[in-house]
This record gives structure tokens, C-alpha cells and sequence, in this order.
């Protein structure tokens, strides 16, 4: 019998790539370790609806110089990558087949942080490239919703987890990662992207 969504045509693949366990035990954990106590985490205030809001976990951006990046009325700007992490860039360059200038990095602290619903597709990202997103830490509900088809989807991203965003998913997608009151271990994130330079860098 055809499944639901075959019957409606809506059964194309998914625009993203999960590689399970992409790092092993002992690297996933020494870089949640590092990241955790190297990185000068901070906590955002940002204006949505035009009321302010303190995000809930704690974010840090690294970029090459002369990237910029706004969202919600934060802005963001690239003082170059820190060396110490070129040996995971070039591993994430090579699975994706990318050459990413910058990273986006999230804490969660424990199951009371989270990130609401939304598509990395700002203007400053390279149109067509991929998102990169790794995983390190406790496992967590990474949440996917169509933007115009019934279709949801929820991947349990674990510590070592690759998750691979193609063009198409910031085009036709949303995603969310909801808050798991059960979760008491802290989360790290990061997701690779390209940014457009700013003019004249
Ligand atoms: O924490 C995650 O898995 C998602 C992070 C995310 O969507 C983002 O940084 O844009
Ligand atoms: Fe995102």
C-alpha cells in the first residue's frame, strides 16, 4: 500500500543529509569540552515583533574577516577563525565539499534552552551552499516542518552527529530544536555556513 505521502506526491527526498556518529566517542567529547570552557559565550538580547527577548542559550559567532551577519537584531562581525579550529573546518569542508567562512555556535545549557522555529536563509549566506550542522553533547529533538506540505520530521541529533542542510532545506523547510524538560546535560552546536563578504575585504 502506498504510504500517505506517496499518494499526494509529496515523497522526494528530504533536502538534508544525516551522517550518525560523524565523530567518534573521544573527539566528540574532547570538543564539547574545549568549546565549552574556550569559547567567550554570551547571551543576546533580540528584537522580534519589536519587543526584546533574551534568547534562551548562550551563542557565540566566529567568522573570517569581513563577514557581517544580522538576524533579529543582532549583528554579528567576522574577526577571523581562531586556529585551534581549522582541524574540524577543513573535516567539515571535506564532507561537505564546501569551503565554509564562518560558524555559528549554540549552548544549551540543559533542556530548558531552545531554539524557536525558523530557516537560516539571510541575505549575507551564499545562496546554494550548504548548512553544516554538528552536534556535540546530549541528545536533543531537532525538529523539521514543510513549509507548505504536511510533512514533519524529527531527527534525535546525538553527540558526533553531522546533519548536512542543502539549499533546499532553508528554501521549503523550517526547524526548531523544542525544549526537553527531561534533558539536564548541556548541548553544543555549530553550524558551518558560507557568508558573503562584505564589499572591499
Ligand atoms: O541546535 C541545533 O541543532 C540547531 C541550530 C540552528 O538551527 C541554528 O544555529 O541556526
Ligand atoms: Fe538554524
Amino acid at each position: 500500500m502506498a504510504q500517505p505521502s506517496q499518494r499526494h506526491g509529496w515523497a522526494e527526498a528530504r533536502p538534508w543529509t544525516w551522517m550518525v556518529n560523524w565523530l567518534n566517542c573521544a573527539d566528540a567529547r574532547s570538543w564539547l569540552h574545549r568549546l565549552q570552557d574556550g569559547v567567550a559565550w554570551d547571551q543576546p538580547v533580540v528584537r522580534v515583533y519589536g519587543r526584546h527577548h533574551v534568547v534562551p542559550r548562550l551563542t557565540a559567532f566566529m567568522a573570517a574577516e569581513g563577514v557581517n551577519y544580522h538576524y533579529s537584531g543582532v549583528s554579528h562581525r567576522g574577526e577571523g577563525l581562531p586556529d585551534w579550529l581549522y582541524p574540524l573546518l577543513r573535516r567539515v569542508n571535506a564532507a561537505c565539499k564546501e569551503n565554509f567562512n564562518g560558524c555559528l555556535l549554540n549552548l544549551y545549557r540543559n533542556g530548558n534552552d531552545s531554539m524557536g522555529w525558523h530557516a537560516d536563509d539571510e541575505a549575507e549566506i551564499e545562496p546554494n551552499t550548504q548548512i553544516a550542522s554538528l552536534s556535540l553533547g546530549a541528545t536533543r529533538d531537532f525538529c523539521l516542518k514543510h513549509r507548505h506540505q504536511p510533512l514533519r520530521e524529527v531527527l534525535h541529533l546525538q553527540g558526533g552527529d553531522l546533519l548536512i542542510m542543502h539549499p533546499q532545506c532553508q528554501k521549503e523547510w523550517l526547524h526548531a530544536l523544542p525544549r526537553r524538560k527531561r534533558v539536564l546535560q548541556p548541548r553544543i552546536n555549530l553550524t558551518f555556513r558560507c557568508f558573503i563578504k562584505s564589499q572591499g575585504l
